[in-house]
């Protein structure tokens, strides 16, 4: 049994812990608690909670329209991992910036920052987009086409990047890619990098743009991104998407051939 006496002595620590890092307890309560409370209450995921909202509150068509509505759900109801609005804008900014005609994502979820990416890109262009959860998939699949964008703009491919990128070449006929947006698990950043680099898919100047690698991090992504002598690289500062009080970071990549 712990004594009263000690049991009181740990409730300073408690309150020093509980306001040093009261933007992450708020983030878990957000992201976890509340989650697992609305699944029990309504018995449907989470995505397709937002998606339900998305659909009776957003204009099809227009997709600005779409990701307002999303970010109205993610700041007042629920957390999701979109992209979000304010690094959104700087995935935007890159996109018009190197109008580029392939382009991957990696890691599609509820299809926002598809959307986002779509509507800014050039006559022509191309995005594949790969999600491994077939659930997340068929709501992105929605999202994308609730947008406007169509199989010749958007495909959506479901399954998991390492098998996707192996077979982009024959499967779905990519050459190169000039533009890869990452934001799939963070512990695979470094994989599908070096995937994408056996199988001849990056090109001079491909741009990649990598998201969370400071919150929750990809450091052994960044430092091979660093070190290796392939890329210059460049790390946004921002904060994570829906908290302003959470540090995060974007890593924007151009890829230039060894001598
Ligand atoms: C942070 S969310 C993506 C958010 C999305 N890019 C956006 O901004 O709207 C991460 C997604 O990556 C997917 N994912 C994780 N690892 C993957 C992998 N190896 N291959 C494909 N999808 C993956 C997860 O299922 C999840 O839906």
């Amino acid at each position: 049994m712990v004594s009263p006496a000690i049991a009181l002595a740990f409730i300073p620590f408690l309150l020093t812990l509980l306001i040093r890092y009261r933007h992450y307890f708020l983030l878990f309560y957000r992201a976890v608690i509340v989650r697992l409370i609305q699944d029990c209450l309504t018995g449907i995921p989470r995505e397709e909670r937002a998606f339900q909202y998305v659909i009776t509150h957003a204009i099809p068509g227009d997709a600005q329209h779409i990701l307002n509505t999303f970010d109205q759900w993610c700041y007042h109801c629920e957390y999701l991992s979109n992209v979000g609005p304010q690094k959104g804008k700087i995935l935007e900014r890159l996109i018009y910036e190197t109008a580029p005609l392939n382009v991957l994502e990696l890691g599609t979820y509820c299809g926002y920052a598809t959307i986002l990416m779509a509507q800014v890109l050039p006559l022509g262009a191309r995005l594949y987009t790969v999600e491994m959860d077939p659930g997340n998939a068929a709501i992105a699949e929605k999202v994308i086409r609730l947008a406007g964008f169509d199989e010749d703009t958007v495909e959506l491919i479901v399954g998991p990047s390492e098998d996707i990128i192996p077979h982009l070449k024959d499967k779905h006929g990519v050459q190169k890619l000039d533009f890869v947006f990452m934001d799939h698990w963070k512990r695979f950043y470094l994989r599908d990098l070096q995937l994408l680099e056996e199988q001849d898919l990056l090109q001079e100047g491909t741009r990649i743009l990598a998201d969370n690698v400071l919150f929750p991090g990809a450091p052994h992504f960044l430092q091979y991104a660093k070190s290796c002598g392939r890329y210059r690289c460049k790390v946004h500062r921002t904060s994570l998407e829906y908290f302003r009080a959470i540090r995060d970071g974007m890593a924007e990549l151009c890829y230039t051939k060894l001598q």
